[in-house]
């Protein structure tokens, strides 16, 4: 696989999921990072996203609830360069009826090397590193020549 580059923008879109038993921790965490969170554009799958927008106040652009397609609106906006930082407290011990779909959305997320946290301590250290308030540059695969080469 041949890299190329994007950049992300100090303005970035953030992606916030939580499973059903993370979701008071994702929301306290969003509440103690309201102010950091406030400067960037903010989505999540639809109970996720909606409860954070009640709770805290924040734009928040709910998609679907994750079992019913969420996590794949959210992969496929990464597939597509729209999400800039994941943020995905995803339950280590319960199981979910939509498993191949979590999957699928933490491999995209890794697939296209945007920046990920998976529970407090790491989103604690998102927020507090440049990737959170400056412009950053991300190695992404290339995909034009990744096509380019497949259909030679
Ligand atoms: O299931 C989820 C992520 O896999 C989250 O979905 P909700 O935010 O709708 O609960």
């Amino acid at each position: 696989m041949q890299f190329t580059t994007r950049t992300l923008k100090a303005k970035k879109n953030i992606a916030l999921v939580a499973h059903d038993h993370l979701k008071t921790a994702l929301l306290n965490w969003c509440k103690s990072n309201k102010e950091e969170l406030s400067h960037h554009h903010l989505c999540g799958t639809g109970t996720t996203g909606t409860l954070i927008k009640n709770e805290t106040g924040l734009e928040v652009k709910a998609m679907l609830s994750g079992p019913m397609g969420g996590d794949q609106q959210i992969g496929a906006l990464i597939a597509e360069g729209k999400i800039d930082i994941l943020i995905f407290f995803w339950d280590p011990l319960n199981a979910v009826p939509h498993d191949p779909d979590v999957k699928a959305l933490l491999r995209l997320a890794t697939v296209w090397n945007i920046p990920v946290a998976t529970n407090q301590a790491t989103a604690n250290a998102l927020v507090q590193s440049q990737i959170f308030t400056n412009e950053v540059t991300i190695d992404i695969p290339d995909y034009q020549r990744y096509l380019a080469e497949r259909v030679k």
